[in-house]
């Protein structure tokens, strides 16, 4: 794992109507690390989130993505930044099967144009046959062969979260923002998701930020893990060194869950 920040935060402040949902907050994010941002609910890690791949604008502040200052993240240039993200409420094609909710994660690698893709004319028939190919290898790569041409409404919700992350493997991402992947499983399906994210972050070196509340897990994965209370950052280290902060013992004992 390199040490260089794929992604710099600084000074972020974000307030909806006069309350400040994000104060002051800072921190790296070293490439090919997996990260996670912890907190009580309300904490501000969805708006976190939302700022890194431009959703929300900031009101104050800036972000260093590969050594580049974006004063503000627009979401076109974060996916094509290399940003990609899943969402806490799952945000898929429901009636479209899991290949095709696959390849809607490539948009960004077609080349032709929106009246060759209608028309299904040179280019885009060439490409129709190569994004397919990447599509089927996301598939493979996430075991997803068995409902390859299933409606993904149809699938049980662990499946559909997985597939989820398939679309925005898909896109081959620099940096994934996964929104609570795991809420909602039960202890062996959050393993899997859990081997999954392991293993996209070794096989293909994708630095991972990631919501999550389940301290087993944090524990588990990452390898750094930054603590958010009242939208402000109380901590920010290995997991080792966040669970015995005294700030982040606090923040959890007296817990609004
Ligand atoms: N679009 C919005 N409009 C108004 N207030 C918002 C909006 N989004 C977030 N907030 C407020 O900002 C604060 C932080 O919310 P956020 O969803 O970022 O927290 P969170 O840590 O992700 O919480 P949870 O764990 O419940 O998802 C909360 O007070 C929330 O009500």
């Amino acid at each position: 794992m390199s040490t260089a920040p794929l992604l710099e935060l600084r000074g972020i402040n974000l307030s909806f109507k006069g309350v400040k949902a994000i104060n002051d907050i800072g921190f790296s994010v070293a490439a090919g690390e997996i990260c996670a941002l912890i907190g009580p609910n309300g904490a501000g890690k969805s708006s976190l989130l939302n700022i890194i791949n431009g959703v929300y604008r900031a009101q104050q502040g800036h972000i260093h993505f590969d050594g580049q200052l974006r004063r503000q993240m627009h979401p076109y240039a974060a996916a094509r930044a290399g940003i990609a993200r899943t969402f806490q409420n799952i945000a898929l094609f429901k009636g479209m099967s899991v290949l095709d909710n696959v390849l809607t994660g490539r948009t960004l690698q077609r080349r032709s144009t929106w009246l060759e893709q209608a028309l299904r004319i040179g280019r885009a028939s060439r490409e129709d046959v190569t994004q397919q190919a990447a599509a089927d290898k996301v598939i493979r790569f996430m075991h997803l062969e068995p409902w390859r041409d299933t409606p993904v409404g149809t699938l049980p919700y662990g499946l559909q979260k997985r597939v989820e992350l398939a679309r925005a493997l898909a896109a081959e991402p620099r940096l994934l923002l996964l929104d609570e992947p795991m809420a909602g499983m039960n202890a062996q399906e959050k393993g899997e998701m859990s081997d999954y994210i392991l293993e996209i972050n070794r096989a293909f070196g994708t630095t991972v930020v990631l919501i999550e509340h389940d301290m087993s897990v944090v524990m588990g994965i990452s390898h750094h893990v930054v603590v958010l209370d009242y939208g402000r950052k109380i901590a920010d280290g290995t997991p080792e060194q966040v669970r015995r902060d005294p700030h982040v013992i606090a923040a959890y004992l007296g817990s609004r869950h």
